[in-house]
């Protein structure tokens, strides 16, 4: 469709005639005489907001209805758009459109499919996994029912793995052809989504040559975008992204072409990669969880329950040594109530500030020498640091309300050893709206690099230290050792990671996503009587 070309037809739509208007904004109708009674209507879906167009078959029932009887042939058009159903949760809408002229159905179709191909984000070809063991087991039939016919619907092509053991997904990423890919899709919960996305980070390392070891090396960043179709136990990373785990609303993000940076944050010990995170490592409590639920997945999501109430009796904590490096290119700090939004001017304004001051420090290293280090020594109930809100069903707003997808920081939160009482008190506000940082025994932090040692393992060095000085070589030489440790085990996106002292870092918006962060409550506030049927209103 040339830029000059307008559509402007009188169009039939549920038996009323309607003045229909095509053009590179979108698509609006209105009723060229309103009834009175009614009030105006008008209704309008962008350009971005257009899934497909259908040429659409008219069957007896519908040709024999009084209007069409005078007619010798029918046309029809159907198109299809996406709704805000409710705050974060998108459906897939259809209007169908009739009129006389053949030629001008065609022309109609014809638009229409220029208008979405001119949409260049938007994905054609997918690689999807599917982990069907996640949840409550339905991450096949979720995708069969709910996604497949909608990427169907919007002309996309997918290539469809289903795991049959952990690591599935990262071991196939290893060999595949990402060039013929517009997009990986992963179907389940946060490990699923980690196995794909060590998986792609991992692919992209060693495509340019980076070795995931060298905590200094600079990773490069993934072209290739991930879309989650949430079907997991806890779904944050999804909920966190797109405020809600609803299978068509993800698939719909994808379809639209959606694109969100995203922070990973590097987990190394010494000269050892161990892992990558997005959403939450937690050390302590969620540690302890994590690991107590593995032994129950039998009992599906209600195994968070379980661990959770036994590990709050349990109640330990664990001794050890944080430093961290506060971040200071980002205006945002942990407790300004600023929480991320689509296309978050705290994200871009971060990003551009630490490019600048790392560039202007020649490498990202330098820039870094120049702030100090701050150290906490101390007892611990749990250490979490937050590279998102964290939000999910469990806790809507999230461990670090805050937290940004995309600043180039992490929210590091140490709760000291406290009273039973008094972590109940914190855990709680989890759940609910009040400050989960006011308290005494909480601190908060936003950084950009933190290291965590264990008591033992610092008594242990001492103990080896002084062995090796008279005798030779032990065991701590090894990176990966951890002889035997009573500490606690990591909560790494869902993954379990057991070492007693690690190094992260990290890497402002090293992936993309098929999201757009959270929508501001604006997009939501229409009046009531509109809603039923309109799909968006404000260019009319
Ligand atoms: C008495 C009130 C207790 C309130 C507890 C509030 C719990 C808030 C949970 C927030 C966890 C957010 C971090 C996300 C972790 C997930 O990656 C991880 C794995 O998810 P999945 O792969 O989908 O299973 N989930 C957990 O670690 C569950 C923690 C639950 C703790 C009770
Ligand atoms: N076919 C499979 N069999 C067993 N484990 C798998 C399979 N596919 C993926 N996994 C692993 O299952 C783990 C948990 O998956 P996830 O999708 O997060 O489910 P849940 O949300 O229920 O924890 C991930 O670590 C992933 O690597
Ligand atoms: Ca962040």
């Amino acid at each position: 469709m040339g830029d000059r070309i307008r559509l402007s037809s009188s169009l039939l739509l549920e038996q009323r005639a309607w003045q229909v208007i095509l053009d590179r904004e979108g698509l609006e109708w209105s009723q060229p005489q309103p009834p009175s009674a009614r009030g105006e209507e008008s209704f309008s879906v962008p350009t971005s907001e257009i899934i497909a167009v259908e040429e659409t078959e008219i069957d007896e029932k519908q040709s024999n209805r009084r209007k069409w009887r005078k007619m010798s042939k029918r046309h029809a058009f159907t198109v299809y758009y996406m709704k805000r159903k409710r705050p974060h949760c998108w459906r897939c809408k259809e209007a169908t459109f009739w009129c006389v002229d053949e030629q001008l159905c065609n022309q109609w179709i014809q638009a229409l499919k220029e208008l979405i191909d001119s949409q260049t984000s938007r994905p054609k070809r997918l690689l999807v996994y599917i982990n069907p063991f996640s949840g409550k087991k339905q991450g096949q039939r979720i995708y069969e029912q709910k996604v497949a016919p909608l990427f169907s619907l919007a002309s996309i092509s997918t290539e469809v793995v289903v795991t049959e053991h952990a690591n599935h997904a990262k071991d196939n990423l290893s060999e595949v052809n990402l060039a013929n890919y517009d997009g990986i899709v992963c179907v389940g919960g946060d490990g699923m989504f980690s196995d794909v996305m060590h998986g792609l980070i991992g692919r992209t390392q060693k495509d340019s040559g980076v070795d995931q070891n060298d905590p200094t090396a600079p990773l490069v960043p993934c072209k290739t975008r991930i879309g989650i179709i949430p079907a997991g136990s806890t779904d944050c990373i999804c909920y966190a992204t797109v405020g809600i785990n609803d299978p068509v609303t993800s698939a719909l993000h994808i379809i639209l072409g959606d694109s969100q940076p995203l922070d990973v944050s590097s987990v190394h010990r010494n000269k050892t990669f161990l892992k990558y995170f997005v959403s939450l490592l937690g050390y302590g409590f969620y540690g302890d969880v994590l690991k107590d639920s593995e032994e129950k997945r039998w009992m599906g999501s209600v195994r968070y329950d379980f661990a959770g109430f036994k590990t709050f009796l349990s109640h330990h904590y664990y001794e050890g040594t944080v430093s961290f490096l506060p971040a200071t290119h980002t205006m945002g700090c942990p407790r300004d109530g600023r929480s991320c939004k689509t296309k978050c001017r705290v994200c871009k304004q971060s990003k551009r500030q630490l490019e600048q001051l790392q560039k202007f420090e020649k490498d990202r290293h330098g820039y870094d020498r120049r702030n100090q280090w701050h150290v906490i020594r101390g007892k611990f109930l749990a250490i979490n640091a937050a590279n998102m809100s964290c939000a999910c069903p469990r806790s809507p707003k999230g461990l670090s309300p805050s937290a940004h997808l995309a600043d180039g920081c992490a929210d590091l939160i140490l709760v000291h050893k406290c009273s039973r009482f008094n972590f109940l008190r914190y855990l709680i506000r989890h759940t609910n709206e009040d400050d989960q940082f006011n308290f005494t025994f909480v601190e908060v932090y936003r950084i950009r690099k933190f290291h965590f040692t264990s008591q033992q393992l610092e008594d242990s060095d001492d103990i080896h230290n002084m062995q090796k000085k008279h005798f030779g070589r032990f065991c701590s030489d090894q990176p990966t050792c951890c002889c035997t440790f009573s500490g606690s085990t990591w909560n790494c996106d869902g993954e379990t990671l057991e070492s007693p002292a690690i190094q992260v870092e990290v890497h402002c918006q090293l992936i993309k996503l098929f999201a757009r962060g959270i929508e501001p409550p604006s997009k939501y506030e229409e009046s009531p009587s509109m809603v039923q049927d309109r799909s968006y209103v404000g260019r009319l």
